[in-house]
């Protein structure tokens, strides 16, 4: 079958979905490289995460969309061999330095995984286990921040009649929201969610879809997808990633629907990835 003969189209863009005015610059990088010992798997990115903006990380497999978001909480400091050179910034924060204290880091800029990952412990501990080890407060303080994680991340209503139950008998769409508002719990400022539907149901994903686009009002958010139609739905900004290049960075409903490079238009209607 010729190129030409393949019946393709982009994702809808949300109908009315306007692009927001620019924010200020939450994280910004500037000629970021990255290295997984000798392979260079990032080259020379530069962007801006806007202030409660939702951005879109998207691309084929390989690209290094989940390299980045890791860079974003240092992640990589777990693995000798790899590393950053550029520069990132959280505000005025240089992300890469080595002095930094990366507790307080990963407080600042929470991560939301692809499988849900409760701890094996009740509900109420799931939240409260990362609060303490950030705060001494009170046992009834500490009931008011479960309770506004909880509701942060769109559960309070389902588990508040059984917060000493595991977090591990919830659903799995249940479990995913537990662990966002673990995150919310520490009071980041910025959340990265790699990939964070790719195990749930058609619901649950719509779910944690509509809590994204909430979340966004008082964090900004950078997301790794595999779905363009979830880019479209949820993001403001998109940037599609090809071979470890930041190809095309724009409002997200310009990249679904007049791309500038002609690798992104290939990408956003199917013809490869
Ligand atoms: N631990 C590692 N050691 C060596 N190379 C790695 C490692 N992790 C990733 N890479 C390489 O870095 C590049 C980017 O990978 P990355 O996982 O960031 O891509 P991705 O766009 O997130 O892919 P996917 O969509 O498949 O998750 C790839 O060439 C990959 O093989």
């Amino acid at each position: 079958m010729s190129e030409m003969s393949i019946s393709v189209s982009a994702p809808t863009v949300h109908p009315g979905s306007q692009p927001l005015p620019e924010a200020p610059a939450k994280v910004t990088a500037r000629n970021l490289n990255f290295y997984y010992g000798e392979h260079h798997a990032l080259k020379n990115i530069n962007l801006a995460l806007g202030t409660n903006r939702v951005t879109a990380f998207i691309g084929p497999s390989g690209c290094g969309k989940s390299t980045l978001l890791r860079i974003f909480n240092r992640m990589y400091d777990l693995y000798p061999g790899q590393r950053a050179t550029g520069q990132l910034l959280l505000d005025h924060t240089n992300m890469l330095d080595p002095k930094l204290d990366l507790n307080l880091l990963r407080a600042r800029v929470g991560m939301v995984f692809q499988k849900p990952t409760p701890f094996p412990m009740t509900i109420y501990e799931n939240i409260a286990f990362g609060i303490r080890l950030y705060e001494k407060i009170s046992k009834s303080e500490m009931d008011d921040r479960v309770e506004k994680a909880l509701r942060g991340g769109a559960l309070w209503n389902e588990v508040k009649d059984k917060l000493n139950a595991s977090g591990l008998s919830l659903s799995g769409g249940q479990q995913q929201r537990l662990c966002i508002a673990r995150t919310v719990a520490v009071r980041p400022e910025v959340i990265l969610f790699d990939e964070p539907c790719s195990a749930l149901d058609p619901i649950s994903t719509a779910k944690v879809e509509e809590l994204i686009q909430e979340l966004s009002e008082n964090y900004t958010i950078a997301i790794v997808t595999h779905n363009m139609q979830q880019a479209a739905r949820v993001s403001d900004k998109t940037a599609f990633m090809y071979l470890g290049e930041l190809i095309e960075f724009d409002d997200t409903s310009k990249i679904f629907t007049s791309p500038s490079d002609r690798r992104t238009q290939d990408y956003i209607t199917g013809r490869f990835g």
